[in-house]
């Protein structure tokens, strides 16, 4: 696929792509760059690359790709410190879990003689690290593409021949859209985690220890999420706060209305929304994962508002 590949920082996306290149042979040569010299030593112990620099300048030289897997809010420092060595027909990519704030982020440092195509792999775990890695993550998983308008199509269509062979399914949409998707699908359900088990930890009549002996499924589910990385999830909050704030106003509202239905005992209007929240789920689970990317426009027109006000 590449010649020499470039991976800046190597936790846990940055060592996934290194452990599938590797297993597959999609680079001629991994070059491994990172910013601290301890991630680097572990990520050379791992076999992540061939070779390994914390220099980032030198670790771009000759690089026919070069993806920067590092927090959201790092991502201009890095393009500055990358743009002027990178060769003519380089491209360029990153992962960040936010789009339209990285581009703004890294575009004014790349040269015009590189290509940048950013990507968002919709995968992932709440390890972080470059222990945390490993080749089968993007496997039949979305990676998303926001190039830049007057993108080369080339360029584009073997960044996503790369993503296609690391066994992800590949979709191409603007960031400001890919940033209001993820709002709602990833990072609010991020920030409810991070609420909930808060709030349970506040909990004055409940003992710490009785949160942890009494949990049900869902309270674990919230917990195993709220475990993931303090500074890559204060990032995306701090670089999607517009697209955030906006889907946090409908799910605060339709929270209102589900919490005055359990006020005023509307079995019929909480039967209705559990009905069609359950035939959301099963079609995930039976199509959704498989065939065609989610169509958030048409899964917000009957919210919970919605159906919980006619009831
Ligand atoms: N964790 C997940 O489930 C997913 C994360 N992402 C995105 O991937 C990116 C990387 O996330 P992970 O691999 O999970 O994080 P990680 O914490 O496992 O690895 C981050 C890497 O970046 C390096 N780094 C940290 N700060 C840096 C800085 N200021 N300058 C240069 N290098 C720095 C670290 O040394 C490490 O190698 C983030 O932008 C995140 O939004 C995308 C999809 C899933
Ligand atoms: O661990 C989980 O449940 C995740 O949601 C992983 C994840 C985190 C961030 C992304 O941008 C994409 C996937």
């Amino acid at each position: 696929m590449f010649g020499r590949l470039t991976l800046i920082g190597i936790g846990l996306i940055g060592g996934s792509i290194a452990r599938v290149a590797r297993r597959d042979g999609l680079a001629g040569e991994i070059v491994v760059s990172t910013r601290r010299q301890e991630t680097l030593d572990r990520a050379a112990e791992l076999g992540l690359g061939d070779r390994y620099t914390t220099d980032m300048a030198a670790a771009v030289e000759g690089a026919d790709c070069v993806i920067v897997s590092v927090p959201v809010g790092a991502s201009e420092a890095v393009a500055q410190a990358i743009g002027p060595h990178l060769k003519p027909g380089a491209i360029v990519s990153d992962v960040g879990s936010v789009k339209a704030d990285v581009v703004r982020q890294m575009a004014p440092h790349l040269p015009a003689h590189a290509h940048f195509v950013p990507a968002h792999p919709v995968a992932g775990t709440e390890h972080s690290g470059p222990d945390a890695g490993f080749a089968e993550l993007f496997h039949n998983r979305w990676c998303i593409l926001t190039p830049p308008p007057g993108t080369d199509p080339a360029a584009v269509e073997h960044l996503a021949a790369f993503w296609r062979a690391t066994g992800s399914k590949v979709e191409t949409m603007t960031p400001e859209h890919h940033d209001m998707v993820l709002a709602i699908t990833s990072h609010i359900p991020h920030l409810i985690a991070y609420n909930i088990v808060g709030t349970a930890a506040h909990l004055e009549q409940v003992t710490a220890s009785e949160v942890i002996k009494f949990s049900a499924g869902g309270f674990r589910d919230f917990t195993r999420i709220a475990a993931s990385d303090p500074t890559m999830w204060r990032d995306v909050f701090l670089h999607n706060k517009e697209a955030v704030i906006e889907m946090l106003g409908r799910f605060i509202e339709d929270l209102f209305a589900l919490q005055r239905a359990v006020r005023f005992s509307d079995g019929d209007a909480l039967f209705e929304l559990f009905t069609k929240t359950r035939a959301i789920r099963r079609g995930i689970i039976d199509v959704g994962q498989d065939t065609a990317a989610p169509d958030f426009g048409r899964a917000s027109a009957g919210g919970p508002a919605e159906i919980l006000a006619k009831g």
